[in-house]
């Protein structure tokens, strides 16, 4: 299908816009169950990166699958399908300089690893944010879990659709025993120990 499209040089470089935005550009994806804390921390440490004067975008549920993901719902397909394009997202904000979190389930491995190749070496950083199942459902933030117990919401993520766990992420939180502030920490340190910022 794009044996004809003709890739275009553009006149202003990656290294160009890298400079001037004076932080290198990343990939930071949270990957967790529903309820694991993905928004809550994505958000507080979008909040501290922008105190820091660093060029943000958080891609969520909100942004993606209300807008460019709305045929999308929650069949294994349509969760491939749906990473995949925020995967290629990602990617395009990455080339503009910015340092980018990402706020979904993201339930298998290979379509993080997919996400992981098509960026440039070391812009993919994997944040797992590791709760448990059953702190998950204590949480229940939006009231699925009980939607899904029930039956009402079918396929739902730890409960009759899988959940892949990283292998070997870049960090892994810890929600019960990290307070936000701890986990926002810790994500800071990161970004300075891969030289983002
Ligand atoms: N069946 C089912 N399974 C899981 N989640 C469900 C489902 N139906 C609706 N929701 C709500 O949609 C949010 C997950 O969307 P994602 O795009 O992150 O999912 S995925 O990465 O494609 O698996 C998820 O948001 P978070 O709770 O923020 O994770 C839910 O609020
Ligand atoms: N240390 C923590 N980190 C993140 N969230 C936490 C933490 N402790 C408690 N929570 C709570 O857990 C819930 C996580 O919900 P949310 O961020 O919407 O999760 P997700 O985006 O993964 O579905 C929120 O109500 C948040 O206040």
């Amino acid at each position: 299908m794009t044996e004809n499209v003709v890739w275009h040089r553009h006149s202003v470089s990656e290294q160009q816009r890298r400079a001037l935005k004076g932080h290198e550009p990343s990939v930071l994806w949270f990957t967790g169950l529903s309820g694991s804390g993905k928004s809550t921390l994505a958000n507080a440490l979008e909040r501290r990166l922008a105190q820091m004067g660093v060029h943000t975008y958080l891609l969520d549920g909100d942004n993606v699958r209300h807008g460019l993901n709305r045929d999308l719902g929650f069949s294994d397909t349509d969760r491939v399908e749906n990473i995949r394009r925020i995967g290629e997202v990602a990617k395009l904000f990455a080339d503009a300089g910015t340092l980018v979190l990402t706020a979904f389930i993201s339930p298998f491995r290979a379509d993080r690893a997919l996400v992981e190749q098509l960026l440039p070496q070391g812009q993919f950083l994997e944040i797992f944010v590791d709760t448990p199942l059953a702190e998950c459902e204590r949480r229940d933030p939006k009231g699925l879990y009980q939607k899904a117990r029930t039956g009402e919401i079918r396929h739902f993520t730890g409960i009759d659709s899988d959940y892949e766990p990283p292998l070997a992420p870049a960090l892994r939180l810890d929600t019960k025993a990290q307070s936000i502030e701890e986990c926002v920490e810790a994500m800071v340190t990161l970004l300075k120990q891969r030289q983002v910022l």
